[in-house]
């Protein structure tokens, strides 16, 4: 599978083109794995090699780069040994050998939910099966978007636990640095919403993280009640943060020396936006232009994907990575709220959310996104 959306800063305006779930467990909001592709025991790692917190760059714990992320290495691909191929359509039971050492990598998971992920074998990547996001990567490897989204290799099995395999994009880059926007004006499914109303069920962990952030957000009932509901909270990040403005928002981010922010809940105001996605990237303007362009070439063709079109595509983020060595790349990923529209309807996922319509407002946020770069670029250039 081509890594297509691997660009160096030396491209495509200046050059070269390189290639290179909620189950629900606690939201990570910063865990440092190491991936180790040889490592058949597959451990998560989630507590002992947290980086990252809400508390920001200021308030914990940093670790440098070479005490936490340990690189490792993987299995052979030219050794020949094909015993890691999976069907793209059957589970398959996790191999039990271990192939020859091949590249070193590490991975990162800056946001999400803990113990979603796993390493796999090959520079592959495990997250915990989901049905809705297995059709929608299956669907997507057919798409326009395929080379913005990581290659898919179907499902395997580990701990009779079944997992969805897709290409590490970290696997090529070296020391990277890593951002994750979640895009688009809503952040839940109209459905969510429906069955809130059916059938509410409001959630204490949901009050616990609206207090940790305002104290003064719950209103006297929730106060009292000590619990809200899911789509409640949800409707309060998305005010909180530049998601209702904007229509994206930063999740977190992964530097260079290993730092991790994911204090980003109230980065809501184009100013601050702006003043973190420069941190991002250290104003370094070859970076960035690459990062506009990539950008500009992602929403051209989500305009004319058949896929896009057909979707109601909530909750999915970009990852934006580009390390010292000049490699940029953006990728759409997690699909597990993406969900496809009854035939014959489509989204212009411009046209602003009203109750019934679907509409997810992703490009809407990535025109947003888009201007906010071009914005920062003249400045920078100087
Ligand atoms: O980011 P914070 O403020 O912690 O809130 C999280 C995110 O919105 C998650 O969305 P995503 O995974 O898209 O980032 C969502 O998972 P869902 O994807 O299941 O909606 C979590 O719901 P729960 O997992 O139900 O707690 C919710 O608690
Ligand atoms: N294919 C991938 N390659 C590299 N990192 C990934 C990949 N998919 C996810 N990640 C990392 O894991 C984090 C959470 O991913 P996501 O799919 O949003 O999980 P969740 O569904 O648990 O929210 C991302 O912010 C990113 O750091």
């Amino acid at each position: 599978m081509t890594k297509a959306a691997v660009i160096s800063t030396s491209c495509p305006s200046m050059g070269e083109k390189s290639e290179s779930q909620a189950g629900k467990q606690p939201r990570v909001r910063a865990e440092l794995k190491a991936a180790t592709a040889n490592d058949r025991s597959l451990l998560p790692h989630a507590d002992d090699e947290s980086v990252c917190s809400d508390s920001g760059f200021g308030g914990s714990p940093a670790p440098s780069s070479s005490s936490s992320f340990e690189e490792h290495e993987g299995p052979n691909e030219a050794s020949g040994d094909d015993s890691w191929k999976i069907n793209k359509m059957i589970p398959h039971s996790w191999p039990t050998f271990s192939p020859p050492l091949r590249k070193r990598s590490s991975w990162v998971q800056v946001v999400g939910h803990a113990g979603n992920f796993q390493a796999g074998p090959d520079g592959k990547l495990l997250k915990k099966y989901c049905k809705s996001e297995q059709q929608c990567y299956q669907k997507l490897m057919h798409d326009s978007l395929q080379p913005f989204v990581p290659g898919y290799y179907g499902v395997t099995q580990h701990d009779e636990q079944d997992y969805n395999m897709m290409d590490d994009l970290l696997a090529d880059f070296d020391s990277p640095c890593i951002m994750d926007c979640k895009m688009g004006s809503r952040t839940y499914l109209e459905e969510e919403l429906r069955k809130a109303r059916e059938c509410p069920q409001p959630r204490r962990d949901m009050y616990e993280k609206m207090v940790a952030v305002d104290a003064n957000a719950p209103t006297t009932e929730e106060h009292a009640q000590q619990s809200i509901l899911k789509t409640r909270y949800m409707q309060w990040r998305e005010t909180l943060s530049s998601t209702a403005t904007l229509g994206f928002r930063i999740e977190g981010v992964k530097n260079a020396n290993g730092t991790c922010n994911t204090n980003f809940k109230k980065t809501k105001g184009k100013a601050q936006v702006t003043e973190a996605l420069q941190d991002f990237v250290d104003k370094n303007v070859p970076v960035l232009r690459c990062y506009q362009q990539r950008l500009t070439e992602l929403r051209s063709v989500l305009e004319n994907s058949n896929f896009f079109r057909g979707h109601e595509v909530v909750g999915s983020s970009l990852l934006f990575i580009h390390d010292q060595t000049g490699k940029v790349g953006v990728w759409m990923i997690d699909f597990g709220k993406t969900m496809p529209m009854p035939c014959p309807l489509i989204l212009d996922h411009r046209t602003p959310w009203v109750e019934g319509n679907r509409e997810d407002g992703y490009l809407w946020g990535l025109d947003n996104f888009i201007d906010i770069l071009s914005s920062m670029l003249p400045a920078l250039e100087e």
